[in-house]
Formats: structure tokens, C-alpha cells, sequence
């Protein structure tokens, strides 16, 4: 859930800034995004020779704990063992619902304002927490594990001891597979997301579990087989467990940032129109959120997972929200250099100071697009007589540097324009082309279990590349009214140019 998030601070229209993020919820952990990044094309094969990226791209067996995504039965047993916890009585139950499958439904009147859950820290997990297995514990700490997959370990490690552990009304209410594009096979991904900027993440996003584990058994399960058995932490487990942290690891300002799995608080199901988080309560001492609306009894209640594009919340909850309700979503623009500009080299330079490439992706929304695509549009259009100018635009267009950003340059907006319309125009081509091959895709299935598997996945892809297009359909309407608004004024200009040329002759 609270994947973490960024919540962008923008200022929007008719260009927003990315440079200022600040985070509430989880957000894919520094460790997988630094130790592990690859640069990844779309070719048709994920940029790792380990043969477990094969057996992670093609469907896999269940893991033996957790229950089906929809099942209420292990959460009633999850409700009681949390009350016998500590739990204090609760204004909301798990029960079935619309939105979400399980979630939770008020059983009284909520407030507006009002602080709702109380989960005390004993009931929290957390990279402190104890393990039913001590010297497995003391193991990762030894090896100075960072808190993702210390926690990844620590769930497999707690569900394989089955009814020994402390948590175990909590792992079987958990999801035996997580929705998340983690989930996805290779061969899913390159058909269904081919358009979209999201699958590139998602391979990313593989690949670094991948990576994360393939690190741990080398360097630690390897040398203690006996605490950490092939059978039991394996690619598998391992994709299980990271599946449940990136759907359901909170961030908790209020304790220092802390990244924590929280039972019973993790029920609830994300709504775009909400701005309610979890955080700690110093003063009632628990996981706590303040309802920012009323809730009849029967009434779903939601918070946010923070404000997040359509592709991230599919990349890390495996669901797309209806197209038109997030105000958040955005899409990726692939913005390149063109190999064929005299200045090629001296501007892939002046990037590449400032951590940027000669491919560069930037975020459109629906009302308006960063400052930093602009300053990269400039470079790529501006002649080699503006070579003086490359630094100052690659500085702008780096997101890294704290420099002013609002650069202008009117000798070439026009042609910068034109440029990112000719960028939204080839990516949105490539929706349309997706979304009217979609609808006669052979599906490719030999059972109807699958068969259900694969239209639930490409009714997924064909939201988000609605509403992905639907940014790009905007950007490109608002790009044609400048462009228009740039060449009627010049039209203009030269008239009344030719006017006075005309007087004085
Ligand atoms: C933190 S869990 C919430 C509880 C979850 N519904 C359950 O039954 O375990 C996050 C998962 O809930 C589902 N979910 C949350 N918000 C949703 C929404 N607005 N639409 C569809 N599914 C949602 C997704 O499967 C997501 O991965």
C-alpha cells in the first residue's frame, strides 16, 4: 500500500517542475534502484544472463502459504486473532467489496476528522521485530542487510514456520499472489504494455528482486543452508514476499521515516479522491489516519497509497483506477537526441554532466509538463550557434541540480515545441495502434483458467493505455494551440513588418 510515495509537489501548467519531491509512503527502496539498476531497452529479453530471470518471466507455481486475493475466511481468523492481540475495538470490519475485493467497511458512523485503527507498535513489523528464528535474525544483521530485504527474508522466514510463528493469522490473510506487474511474464509485459513506459519499470523492477536475492544466496543463505534452506527461500518465496511489500509496506513519518508492515491497517484499499495517509501517533501510541470525508455504516473507507500515476499504482497494486478519476496520473515521454545533429556530441556531453542520456523520459500530466522537458527540448533543437547555451540547458533539464529552470529561449521555442509534439505524436501512435490490435488479440491460451488470467491482463493494459493516451491526446491539443498562437504572431509580425517596408519605399 503506501508504497511509499512520492507525493510530487508541483507547480502545474502550463509546465510543472520535478525537481522538489517530498515522501510519505514507500517508494521502491534506494537499495534495489541503485545496487541493481541496469539500463534496460525495449529489446525483446531482459538485460540479465541469469537463467533465473527465464524461470521468474514464465508463469510459476503458488507459494504454500497466504490465501486466494479474495478470501474472507482468513481474515475473520486475522480480526479475532488481532483483537486477543491488543487491538483496540474497531468502527470497520474486512469484508467484501467493489473496489479493491477485500477491504474495510464502516460498521458505525465515521466523522470527518476522525482518528481511526489504534494498531500499537507490538502488532507492527518492522526491520526490529523478532524472529521466531533468532539466529536467522542475528545473521542478516551480521551482513548489515538494508530494511527491504531483510523484511522480504523475515516474511519467508516467519510464513515457512507456519502455526510456530507469531504472525500466522497474518500470513494467511495475506494474498498467496499479490497483484502486481511483478507478477507478469516476460512475453505478458512485450504484449500488453508494449506501448507503455510502464513495462520498462516493470522489467527494472524484476530484474533488481532478481538481483536482490541472487546477492543474499551468494553472500549469505549459501554459507548457512541451515538456517536459510534452499526448498524454503528460493526466487519464488522471494517474489512472494517482495509482491507483499511493494502492495502493502507503509512509510511512517512519525517514526523517523520507518518503513513497516502493518496488519489490519493494510486492508484498506486506495481511493484517488482521498488524501489520508497512515502514519504513528505519538499521543495514542499507534497506526492511526485522520478520515478527511464521512462514512455511512456499509460505506467503504479508503486513504491513499499516494498520489500516483495510473502505470505506478498498476507497476506496484496491480490495479488501474478508472480512467479520468486520478488527478495524479501522468505519463512517460521518450525524449531523444537526434544522431544526426551536428552538435550531437558536445550536447550528450553537456547531459551526461549532469546524469542525464541522449534518451531522456519525462512526466506529462494533464496539466502540463515539467520544466526539465522543456530545457531538454531546447537542447535537442538548438543550433550549433547556441553552443555557449548547452550546459545551462542540460543543467535545467537535470532534475539533480537545484539551477534556475525556467530557462527561455524564443528564438527556438518553436521549433522545441514541434519537437515534443513529434514526441507525443509517435508515442501516441503506438497506443492507438495497441488498443485497436487489442481488441481482435488472440489470447493464446490452452485453458480457461488462463484464458480468464490473460483477459484480466489485458483489460489492465487497455485501461492504462487509455488513459496514458488520454495525457498525450492533451499535451498534443495544447502543443498545436502555441504552435498556432507562435506562427499566427510571427505571420503578424511580418505583415506588419511588410507594412512599414512598403510605407517607407
Ligand atoms: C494494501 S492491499 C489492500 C487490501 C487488499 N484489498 C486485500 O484484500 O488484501 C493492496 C491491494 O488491494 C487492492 N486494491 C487496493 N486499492 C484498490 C483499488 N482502488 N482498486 C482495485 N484494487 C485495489 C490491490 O490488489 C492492491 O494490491
Amino acid at each position: 500500500m503506501v508504497e511509499a510515495s512520492r507525493i510530487f509537489q508541483t507547480t502545474l501548467f502550463p509546465s510543472f517542475s520535478i525537481l522538489h519531491k517530498s515522501c510519505t509512503l514507500t517508494q521502491s527502496p534506494s537499495f534495489l534502484r541503485k545496487k541493481y539498476s541496469t539500463t534496460i531497452h525495449c529489446s525483446s529479453s531482459v538485460s540479465t544472463s541469469d537463467s533465473a530471470t527465464e524461470k521468474a518471466a514464465s508463469v510459476t507455481p503458488k507459494v504454500p502459504w497466504g490465501c486466494e486475493i479474495d478470501s474472507l475466511q482468513n481474515a475473520e481468523a486475522l480480526q479475532r486473532w488481532l483483537s486477543d492481540s491488543g487491538l483496540p475495538p474497531q468502527k470497520m470490519a474486512i469484508q467484501k467489496v467493489e473496489v479493491g475485493e477485500r477491504g474495510l467497511v464502516a460498521l458505525k458512523n465515521i466523522r470527518k476528522g476522525e482518528k481511526l485503527l489504534f494498531v500499537p507498535p507490538s502488532l507492527v513489523i518492522t526491520a526490529d521485530s523478532e524472529w521466531s528464528c533468532p539466529e536467522a535474525g542475528e545473521v542478516l544483521k551480521q551482513y548489515s542487510v538494508p530494511d527491504w530485504p531483510l523484511l522480504a527474508t523475515y516474511l519467508i522466514s516467519e510464513a515457512s514456520l507456519q502455526q510456530s510463528s507469531r504472525w500466522s493469522n497474518y500470513i494467511s490473510a495475506l494474498p498467496r499472489q499479490p497483484y502486481s506487474l511483478l507478477y507478469w511474464t516476460r512475453a505478458e509485459l512485450d504484449r500488453f504494455l508494449e506501448a507503455s513506459q510502464i513495462r520498462e519499470r516493470a522489467i527494472e523492477r524484476i530484474t533488481n528482486v532478481i538481483g536482490t536475492y541472487d546477492d543474499l544466496r551468494l553472500r549469505i543463505f549459501s554459507k548457512y543452508p541451515d538456517l536459510f534452506p534452499e526448498e524454503v527461500f528460493n526466487m519464488e518465496t522471494f517474489k512472494w514476499s517482495f509482491g507483499i511489500l511493494f502492495s502493502r509496506l507503509v512509510r511512517l513519518p512519525s517514526m523517523d521515516g520507518r518503513v513497516a508492515l502493518v496488519p489490519w491497517a493494510d486492508m484498506l484499499n486506495h481511493s484517488c479522491e482521498v488524501e489520508t495517509f497512515l502514519d504513528y501517533d505519538k499521543s495514542s501510541k499507534g497506526v492511526v489516519f485522520t478520515t478527511d470525508r464521512q462514512y455511512e455504516p456499509g460505506e467503504q473507507v479508503f486513504i491513499s497509497y499516494g498520489k500516483k500515476s495510473n502505470g505506478e499504482l498498476l507497476l506496484s497494486y496491480g490495479f488501474v483506477p478508472r480512467e479520468g478519476t486520478n488527478p495524479s496520473d501522468s505519463v512517460e515521454l521518450s525524449l531523444s537526441l537526434k544522431k544526426s545533429d551536428k552538435c550531437y556530441k558536445e550536447k550528450l556531453e553537456a547531459l551526461r554532466k549532469h546524469g542525464l542520456s541522449a534518451s531522456q523520459c519525462f512526466p506529462l500530466r494533464i496539466t502540463g509538463w515539467p520544466v526539465e522537458l522543456m530545457a531538454y527540448s531546447f537542447l535537442a533543437v538548438s543550433p550549433p550557434s547556441m553552443s555557449r547555451q548547452f550546459e545551462e540547458m542540460a543543467a535545467a533539464a537535470s532534475n539533480a541540480t537545484t539551477i534556475r529552470k525556467d530557462i527561455r529561449y524564443p528564438e527556438i521555442e518553436e521549433q522545441a515545441l514541434q519537437f515534443i509534439l513529434d514526441s507525443c505524436e509517435m508515442s501516441i501512435s503506438k497506443y492507438t495502434k495497441f488498443l485497436q490490435a487489442s481488441g481482435s488479440m488472440d489470447l493464446d491460451v490452452t485453458s480457461p483458467k488462463q484464458l480468464n488470467r490473460r483477459l484480466f491482463l489485458k483489460q489492465l493494459a487497455v485501461d492504462l493505455c487509455n488513459s496514458e493516451r488520454r495525457i498525450l491526446f492533451r499535451a498534443q491539443s495544447v502543443l498545436r494551440r502555441r504552435l498556432r498562437d507562435i506562427r499566427s504572431g510571427e505571420l503578424r509580425a511580418l505583415r506588419i513588418f511588410d507594412g512599414f517596408r512598403n510605407l517607407f519605399k
